[in-house]
């Protein structure tokens, strides 16, 4: 008999599993059932298209027993099984992705980490919430020997030859105490009704069942009741999405999602939908009512089920449905795919190309009447994951007006998001430009921008983006209809020759202190020069976008990175009729106004949401002024 150690994290789990997570312990019989149906639809795929497999007897069932005597809970399938490398690599450590950021965020608060825990999906180690040791008896389908694993989730394991009849997986759990409810066959046909009855096997069990008396005609009892021991079905097994939509009920709906999402939280809505035309194919897609934590990982979980003709074929292909989607769980499921279908096949597929450019397209348009009729339901949808179909704007060019409309926007004169469409109501019809502000920095920051204050002037709304997303998508994105999107720093508005005239006049008059400010500032600037455009700023940047090196940032930050090629250095601009810019022009003292040129250049670039280079001196020159003034 050989003993393991279970990997660290899995370890961490199991420690979890046993002394924190006491809520909610029933979903250990969902988590085991979905392991067993895996296992039978993993069997079910290669005997029809592996030929090493043909041989193979696939009687898809499983079977939950409970021994009251000995207290224990049996789960047992017909599915692939197991062999000693698989029990190795699958009871014992934890391959999934971001185990170790889900530890990290458990915070010993039992309501928020059951919840993360759902979202995770607790898989095998949930048993032992509620067994003090456990067995599983399992062979692996096509191999001769079979093997049993125990452990009693102290951090170690032992695995052994044993003996199985055929192949499948036998998890026997020896059950706490405390937790014998879960030999009640009525609490486990509740538990399987709520979350595994359509799985696409059917589950049976023993069940007690009353036989009335038996009567002579007279009325004369010949026979008293009993109850009789039958084995039963006890889920519906009917792959939920192939159910027309009138047939179902919305807490059939939910129960779905429940084993699918492995979570306990509801979903915020579903879209079933039956394709029947050129290509037939239905898809179930559920989405969540709250992000799950991997959303912004690249190893993120997929949440979409491929099944060809109800068999699963993987879920683990993140092409099945664009990134931008991947808040998304359940199922596609289409009779004109091939069944050995390949992922190299799936990715170049022309039939699985339509099913997902046609399920995006309704996908969107269910959102859409969701913004229109269920605002409540669209703002918790677009809090959890308006960042993630933002990303849609720059990687499906095609949908790219479709996932606008979709959007909700900060903007300069609203104190709440407004969807793309109100915000529109308000552009200029002439002009038909759509001015936005991108920033890194807080939203009230970004709104105070001295870009802005043109705009602010003249009273007219901005986009304002302070998601870092943002930064990268908004320069891609030129126009939308007849509309165009312009930077507020690009905007031009009309000014007569007279106004102009003037403006180059009074420039004219700052030459010396441009001049001064740059000798100051050096390299740290690109320019110095003034501008008419703020109101009650001194200064604020430009970025000097015709500037190949300006370009060249860009183009490194839109392939995502933006630390190889540093931007080039601002241009500073200043405000001719802001009086501290105005005293400074008059001013001979020249220490006072390199030290003003510095600050000036520091506070701008805050606004702008950048760091200063050198804060100690920006505090000693801030200093100096202020001692100066006093
Ligand atoms: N009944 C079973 N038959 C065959 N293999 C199984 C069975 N139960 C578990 N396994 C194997 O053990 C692995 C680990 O199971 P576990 O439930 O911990 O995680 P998971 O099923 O991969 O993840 P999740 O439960 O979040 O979907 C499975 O991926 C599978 O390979």
């Amino acid at each position: 008999m050989a003993k393991h150690q279970f990997q660290t994290e899995a370890n961490q789990i199991l420690n979890l599993m046993i002394h924190s997570l006491y809520s909610n312990k029933e979903i250990f019989i969902r988590e085991l059932v979905s392991n067993a149906s895996d296992a039978l639809d993993k069997l079910n795929m290669l005997v029809l298209t592996d030929d090493a497999y043909k041989g193979v007897e696939f009687s898809p069932r499983i079977d939950i027993v409970a021994d009251k005597d000995a207290k224990t809970l049996t789960i047992k399938d017909s599915g692939i099984g197991m062999n000693e490398q698989d029990l190795m690599n699958n009871l014992g450590t934890i391959a999934k992705s971001g185990t170790k950021a889900f530890l990290e965020q458990m915070t010993g608060d039992q309501k928020k980490d059951s919840n993360l825990i759902g979202q995770f999906g607790v898989g095998f180690y949930a048993c032992f919430m509620v067994a003090h040791s456990v067995e599983v008896i399992t062979k692996k389908a096509g191999e001769e020997q079979a093997y049993l694993w125990t452990s009693k989730g102290d951090g170690e394991f032992e695995i052994e030859k044993a003996t199985r009849d055929s192949h499948g997986t036998t998890i026997i759990m020896h059950l706490n105490d405390d937790d014998a409810e879960f030999l009640d066959s009525y609490r486990i046909e509740n538990i399987i009704k709520k979350y595994s009855n359509h799985i696409p096997f059917a589950i049976f069990m023993d069940k007690e069942k009353y036989i009335p008396a038996k009567k002579d005609d007279d009325g004369n009892e010949i026979e008293p009741s009993k109850n009789e021991i039958e084995n039963v079905q006890i889920n519906r097994a009917n792959a939920l999405w192939t159910i027309s939509k009138s047939e179902i009920k919305d807490e059939e709906y939910k129960d779905f999602y429940s084993s699918i999402a492995h979570s306990s939280e509801e979903p915020l809505t579903w879209m079933h939908n039956k394709a029947e035309g050129a290509i037939e194919y239905t898809t179930l897609f559920y989405i969540p009512s709250k992000a799950p934590m991997d959303i912004y990982r690249v190893d993120y979980q997929t949440g979409i089920k491929l099944y060809i003709n109800r068999v699963f074929i993987t879920d683990d292909e993140k092409e099945l449905m664009p990134t931008y989607m991947r808040f998304l769980r359940g199922v596609i499921d289409s009779k004109d795919l091939p069944l050995n279908v390949s992922r190299e096949i799936l990715q170049s597929n022309a039939v699985m190309a339509k099913i997902r450019n046609a399920s995006v397209k309704k996908v969107l348009s269910e959102l859409a009447k969701m913004a229109k009729n269920e605002k409540d339901k669209y703002e918790n949808f677009f809090k959890e994951f308006g960042n993630v179909l933002k990303e849609g704007l720059y990687s499906d060019y095609g949908n790219r007006e479709k996932i606008l409309e979709l959007m909700k926007f900060n903007t300069l004169k609203s104190d709440e998001t407004v969807m793309f469409e109100d915000f529109l109501k308000n552009v200029d019809e002439e002009k038909k430009e759509i001015y936005y502000i991108t920033g890194k920095t807080s939203l009230s920051m970004l709104k105070n921008s001295p870009a802005l204050e043109r705009f602010k002037s003249r009273g007219i709304d901005v986009l304002v983006l302070n998601e870092e997303i943002d930064t990268i998508i908004f320069p891609m994105i030129t126009e939308y209809k007849e509309y165009k999107f312009v930077h507020v720093s690009d905007a031009k508005f009309g000014e007569n020759e007279d106004e102009k005239k003037a403006e180059q006049e009074s420039a004219k008059e700052f030459e010396g202190l441009v001049k001064e400010l740059k000798d100051s500032l050096g390299d740290s600037v690109k320019s110095v020069e003034v501008t008419f455009d703020l109101v009650e700023s001194p200064v604020k940047l430009k970025e000097d976008k015709e500037d190949p090196a300006y370009m060249m940032a860009q183009m490194m930050k839109q392939m995502g990175q933006n630390t190889v090629a540093p931007a080039p250095a601002p241009i500073l601009q200043i405000n001719p009729k802001h009086e501290l810019i105005l005293k400074l022009k008059n001013s001979s003292d020249q220490n006072l106004i390199s030290d003003a040129a510095h600050v000036l250049l520091d506070q701008a670039k805050l606004f702008e949401g950048l760091e200063l280079d050198d804060t100690a001196g920006f505090i000693t020159r801030l200093n100096r002024i202020i001692t100066k003034a006093v």
